[in-house]
């Protein structure tokens, strides 16, 4: 890809006890998300390509140098074109929404602006909120407001550091589509800082994993999660994320079918569905058990052909399987004892039995 649709961000920065060292090449649209440990150094990265924090190397997003020490540029954060969302919507608690969102095209140029507040508003869902004071939105309203003030700037980058850490799981569940959305109807590629891996499935097509200040992996999202080898998938919630397309919906039964590249698997929804919908689906290492012969007479509505590709100890006493479903990578997270039982490796071919499926979107 040319430099006009990537992001490259080489940063060296050195603490005391913390040193940041990445150097990153980024799709120039859609969600990645930075990920990792709690000081890993994401929220760093993150200033550092903000021009917050002085990071030595170089910065250029889609086409446009931020820095770079061989030439010894250096754009304050005021003159790079980015939108900063943070845990905590931090509105001015004296201006209206509207008044808000204009302020975050104050500095602006009629000339660069490509996002109206008009778009913003809608975009956001905030219309009949324009003439509120923050304080009296809700949590997940503020947010909003906050995400609309950043896109009125017109910025070819977001960043957004935890921007629903602070909410609650309902209002959680108010925001994400309107993240969803963004993504879909702007080109602006957005940088997600999160702790919460289903957050990080749902909305990140690309994934980077940091570990004291390094990069441990990068990739696709769904690839990196399905990855035995990285600490992502030694975590609770691990599972893996696959996508399909509706292949049939039963209204009645609330009952969807979705194609896989080799397979079909069926689970419960109650959203409405067409045939030749593409749609993602998580499926966590927990709910996934295997066994030598399909079980017969069983409530399971899931029981898949898979070939085991890695099998990794995870913690006392279990072992997460790495499985390949005629193209689609799966995770089983078993016992040791199943494990030995079994005599389970690498290369054996096995009917995995799945309990749990979700709409990842
Ligand atoms: N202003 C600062 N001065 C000195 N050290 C700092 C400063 N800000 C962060 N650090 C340290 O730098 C390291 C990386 O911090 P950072 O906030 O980037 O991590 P993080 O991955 O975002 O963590 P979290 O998920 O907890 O927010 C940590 O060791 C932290 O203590």
């Amino acid at each position: 890809m040319s430099p006009e649709q990537t992001i490259a961000a080489r940063l060296h920065l050195a603490r005391a006890d913390f040193t940041l060292d990445v150097d990153l090449a980024l799709p120039g649209q859609g969600v990645t998300a930075l990920f990792g440990p709690s000081g890993c150094g994401k929220t760093t990265c993150l200033r550092a390509l903000a021009g917050l924090e002085r990071a030595a190397g170089r910065v250029q997003v889609k086409g446009a140098i931020w820095q770079d020490d061989a030439t010894r540029t250096w754009l304050p954060t005021h003159r790079r074109q980015l939108g900063y969302v943070f845990q905590e919507a931090s509105l001015f608690p004296h201006l209206t929404v509207r008044r808000n969102i204009e302020y975050g095209q104050r500095r602006l140029a009629a000339g660069r602006r490509r996002i109206s507040l008009d778009q913003a508003v809608q975009l956001l869902g905030l219309a009949t909120l324009l003439e509120r004071l923050p304080h009296t939105l809700s949590g997940g309203e503020r947010q909003r407001v906050a995400i609309a003030r950043a896109l009125a700037a017109s910025p070819r980058l977001l960043l957004m550091d935890e921007p629903l850490a602070a909410l609650d799981a309902a209002r959680k569940a108010e925001v994400l589509p309107y993240l969803e959305r963004l993504q879909h109807q702007l080109d602006i590629p957005v940088l997600y800082v999160s702790h919460a891996i289903d957050e990080v499935a749902r909305l990140a097509s690309h994934l980077v994993l940091l570990h004291q200040g390094r990069v441990l992996a990068h990739g696709p999202t769904a690839e990196l999660l399905a990855r035995a080898d990285l600490p992502l998938a030694h975590a609770d919630n691990a599972g893996a994320l696959v996508s399909g397309t509706v292949s049939h919906h039963d209204p009645h039964e609330h009952l969807l079918s979705v194609r896989l590249a080799g397979c079909t698997l069926r689970l419960v929804s109650s959203r409405q569905h067409a045939v030749g919908e593409a749609v993602r689906l998580r499926i966590p290492a927990r709910d996934v058990s295997l066994a030598r012969v399909p079980a017969e007479g069983s409530t399971i509505l899931n029981i898949l052909p898979v070939r085991i590709t890695r099998l990794v100890p995870d913690g006392a006493g279990q072992v997460l399987v790495a499985l390949d479903c005629a193209g689609s990578a799966l995770l089983a997270r078993i016992t040791a004892h199943s494990c030995a039982a079994l005599a389970l490796a690498p290369g054996q071919t096995l009917h995995a039995h799945v309990k749990g499926v979700a709409l990842a979107d």
